[in-house]
């Protein structure tokens, strides 16, 4: 079974100074993701202790009885933060819901924030678990988190042929949408047909990074056709292009369709953290992206307008055509 390239993304550390390490990384990068999408960082930042505290953490929370979990269920927030019941999001429209639940959170926006104060959809507080831990444990993993995204995104813009923080600096303020994931056994909760823990699905932002328990069950499809499971070393993320890096690439770069399979007898708790550009940014096909002869193949659209419209498309508290199937 092949695996994915790893990429060290420590020369794109925040202050480090141009390297040639750096155009070597951005270099692979750029070859990976013209025909795999995937591939697996080192160098990232983030300390295998905030790591491991941040997954026993969620797996607290996830063991609260549905009732609490309830307490902060998604469609108490307007913003799209809280808890996603078991089978209550289909990540593959076409099919049943996916068996896991999830905890919902981001950048956590008080109401002097402007984009609160414009109304900006997704940008607000979190609702957080009661769990003792849980925020203390979120905020040094958020953090680190978010340094290792600024790394890919200046490795990216980079092999893009953009100024390093390109990406970084858009105008307006990056979301980054952090979520926590479990997949209960099929032993305790067996699949109904065609379901699986995570659809067959695309990623909507622009990169997602995420951390796993080594437990396994990613599977990927390259450019190629080919599926390929992921097995993720513990000292690495898994990244990924998301649709709207794709579309303002013209498809250099592609977005992979992945799924999740449950494990047979164990838990598998993962954490991605979703990269979307400022909600008002105008995704138009970039410059260095349209070799002469070429055209867009997309038409521009805000990054937010379509975070929203994916997101509206596959939870059952937004979309009732998806419950009851
Ligand atoms: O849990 C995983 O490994 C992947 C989850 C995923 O693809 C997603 O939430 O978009
Ligand atoms: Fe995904």
């Amino acid at each position: 079974m092949p695996s994915l390239p790893t990429i060290d993304v420590s020369c794109f550390a925040t202050g480090v100074a141009p390297s040639a390490a750096q155009d070597a990384a951005a270099r692979l990068l750029d070859e990976t993701c013209r025909e795999t999408g995937f591939f697996l960082i080192t160098g990232h930042g983030v300390l295998p202790e905030v790591k491991a505290r941040m997954l026993a953490e969620s797996a607290l929370f996830f063991a609260e009885p549905l009732a609490s979990k309830n307490t902060i269920a998604i469609a108490r927030s307007p913003y799209h933060r809280g808890y996603v019941g078991i089978a209550t999001e289909a990540l593959d429209e076409s099919q049943k819901g996916d068996l896991k639940e999830t905890l919902d959170t981001g950048g956590e926006a008080g109401p002097n924030h402007p984009d609160v104060l414009a109304g900006t959809p997704f940008f607000g507080p979190n609702q957080w678990p009661s769990t003792p831990g849980f925020r203390t444990a979120w905020e040094a993993y958020y953090a680190q988190a978010k340094e290792a995204a600024y790394r890919v995104q200046r490795a990216m813009a980079r092999a893009l042929g953009k100024p390093d923080d390109f990406i970084v600096d858009q105008p307006g303020e990056t979301m980054y949408h952090l979520r926590f994931v479990h997949y209960p056994p099929q032993s305790i909760t067996p699949l109904a047909e065609n379901q699986l823990g995570s659809g067959v699905h695309t990623d909507y932002g622009s990169v997602t990074l995420l951390a796993d328990d080594g437990v396994g069950g990613l599977q990927v499809m390259k450019r190629s056709g080919e599926w390929i499971a992921v097995q993720v070393p513990p000292q690495a993320l898994v990244v990924n292009i998301g649709d709207l890096m794709a579309i303002w690439t013209n498809d250099r770069w592609i977005s992979n369709p992945h799924r999740v399979v449950n494990p047979a007898f164990q838990d598998r708790y993962s954490i991605p953290l979703f990269v979307t550009p400022p909600y008002h940014t105008d995704i138009a096909c970039l410059d260095t992206c349209l070799p002469p002869g070429e055209l867009p193949k997309y038409p521009v659209q805000k990054a937010g307008d379509y975070l929203n419209k994916r997101i509206s498309a596959t939870h059952s508290y937004r979309n009732p055509l998806l419950d009851g199937r």
